[in-house]
């Protein structure tokens, strides 16, 4: 009898779905990372290097101890009742645990809370949100999530009707964005990132791409933004954060804005500004514009990824949308209490003054300068590679070099029956153990080839992974010269 689940009878939708910041290229790097394991000396190299993904901690990366010690309070509730504690953890970790725990029904961090998240929690992330942009924040418009992916997914099956319905993406894209229009059936609409202009977003691409989708039909439903970018490392410039808000008003579109790199900025002549704080200083209220901002525990100077904490906040809704909202939101109960807890922490970090703000002001600018640092030195690297441009990474946790790859290259890809940049990111994992992420997975303007690699190695590790990848390129480049 045939199998009753084959690959033939699923759900279209989830076929068509890509995701390849954990593609092909992971999956053959955890293949010989077992190979490592049961063969030492068997492969050219001795360890994996996975600069596929923006995952800090999995690198060495530590994290913040203020944040730690409230979250081991808030699970472990009797130790705020035992005297040795004051010894261990530093008295404002220990008041911030209590005042949350204060906050929570029970103060039962093992069970479900309010389907937006615990109320306390959002009010203490409406103030951070007030404090960062200088404009209020409601609770209410906050709703918690595990991450900031279940959040882009939920905003997808609320505007996503059918396959006519679009939804404006930049390209390249970090592709949760592809992937969650293709499971929920809709139309991706591209507009291409301008790689001459350092990625920059010209209104008019914005506005031909649009019209395009209008004329086959397509009802264009929102824009994402994603700021600081994925892959690209661009940060915008409030002008054009300005020129995207009156867009999207005049064209009534919901902005999806995805700020989840909001702390990631490495450049001193930009700064990060929310698209609530850009549309509120327009003039632009509740009526003008329906905004979703997406953060995340997963980035910044936290990288947090497993704690799974972040959250939307929705403003310029109807009240009957918003109950849609909440509802798909009550499907699935609540988000998990320790990303809720680390939400509101990441938003409300130790302040000047507080016992634990100079550790954690050191913590924080060790880790965001060392960024900068690595950002820029696998920039220079790149840019001294042949056939390689890098713009640079003003921002987020990556970088995305362009490849002039030579034509006998391409035609090896076309005979592997890869994608080029596939083909040389293949290779260079089996020549040296780095894992990068083609930039076919992310979209780019077509005959263009791309890579992505983050900039998290360890500081100390990043003199070692230029000299692997510069040695296999030298080689790779002298193997198909034309
Ligand atoms: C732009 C952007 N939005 C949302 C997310 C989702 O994050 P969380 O669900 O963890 O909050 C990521 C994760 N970055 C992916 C994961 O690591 N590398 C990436 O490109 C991201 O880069």
């Amino acid at each position: 009898m045939a199998a009753s689940v084959a690959v033939e009878n699923l759900n279209p939708k989830v076929l068509k779905c890509e995701y390849a910041v954990r593609g092909e290229i992971v999956i053959h790097a955890q293949r010989l990372q077992q190979q490592l394991q049961t063969q030492p000396g068997s492969l050219p190299f001795d360890e994996i290097l996975y600069c596929n993904i923006g995952n800090p901690q999995s690198l060495g990366q530590q994290p913040v101890t203020f944040f730690r010690e409230v979250l081991a309070l808030c699970d472990h509730p009797c130790l705020l009742e035992k005297e040795e504690t004051k010894s261990l953890f530093s008295a404002d970790a220990i008041s911030r645990a209590k005042q949350i725990l204060s906050s929570i029904p029970g103060r039962a961090t093992g069970a479900y809370s309010h389907s937006q998240g615990i109320k306390g929690l959002r009010d203490a992330i409406a103030a951070g949100i007030a404090s960062r942009d200088g404009f209020p924040a409601n609770a209410d418009d906050i709703f918690l999530t595990d991450g900031a992916s279940p959040g882009v997914h939920m905003m997808m099956q609320l505007l996503i009707r059918n396959e006519k319905d679009g939804i404006l993406c930049p390209i390249p894209q970090y592709p949760l964005y592809s992937a969650s229009i293709a499971l929920h059936g809709g139309a991706l609409v591209p507009y291409y990132l301008d790689e001459k202009t350092g990625w920059g977003l010209e209104i008019s691409d914005l506005k031909k791409q649009l019209e395009d989708a209008r004329s086959k039909g397509i009802d264009v439903r929102a824009l994402v933004v994603i700021n600081p970018g994925n892959p690209t490392g661009q940060v915008l410039a409030e002008d054009n954060q300005y020129d995207i808000v009156k867009f999207c008003k005049n064209e009534g579109l919901v902005l999806l804005a995805d700020e989840v790199y909001q702390e990631n900025i490495y450049v001193d002549n930009k700064k990060f500004s929310s698209f609530k704080k850009i549309a509120r200083s327009m003039g632009y209220g509740e009526d003008d514009l329906p905004l979703v901002s997406f953060q995340s525990v997963s980035k910044g100077y936290y990288g947090e990824c497993g704690k799974r904490g972040g959250y939307m906040e929705i403003t310029g809704f109807s009240a009957p949308v918003r109950e849609q909202i909440y509802k798909i939101a009550s499907v699935n109960l609540c988000s998990n209490i320790t990303g809720q807890i680390l939400a509101s922490l990441v938003m409300n970090p130790p302040k000047v003054g507080d016992e634990s703000y100079a550790s954690y002001k050191a913590e924080k600018d060790g880790i965001l300068q060392s960024l900068a640092r690595r950002a820029k030195a696998l920039e220079d690297a790149f840019n001294n590679l042949e056939g390689f441009s890098c713009n640079k990474a003003e921002g987020a946790m990556y970088l995305f070099p362009q490849i002039l790859l030579p034509q006998k290259a391409i035609e090896a890809a076309k005979a592997a029956k890869k994608a080029p940049d596939a083909f040389y990111a293949l290779r260079l994992l089996e020549s040296t153990g780095i894992v990068v992420v083609p930039g076919s997975g992310f979209g780019q303007v077509p005959g263009t080839w791309h890579i992505r690699c983050t900039i998290l190695p360890q500081e100390d590790k990043i003199p070692a992974v230029i000299t692997r990848f510069k040695a296999f390129h030298e080689a790779f480049m002298a193997e198909y010269r034309d």
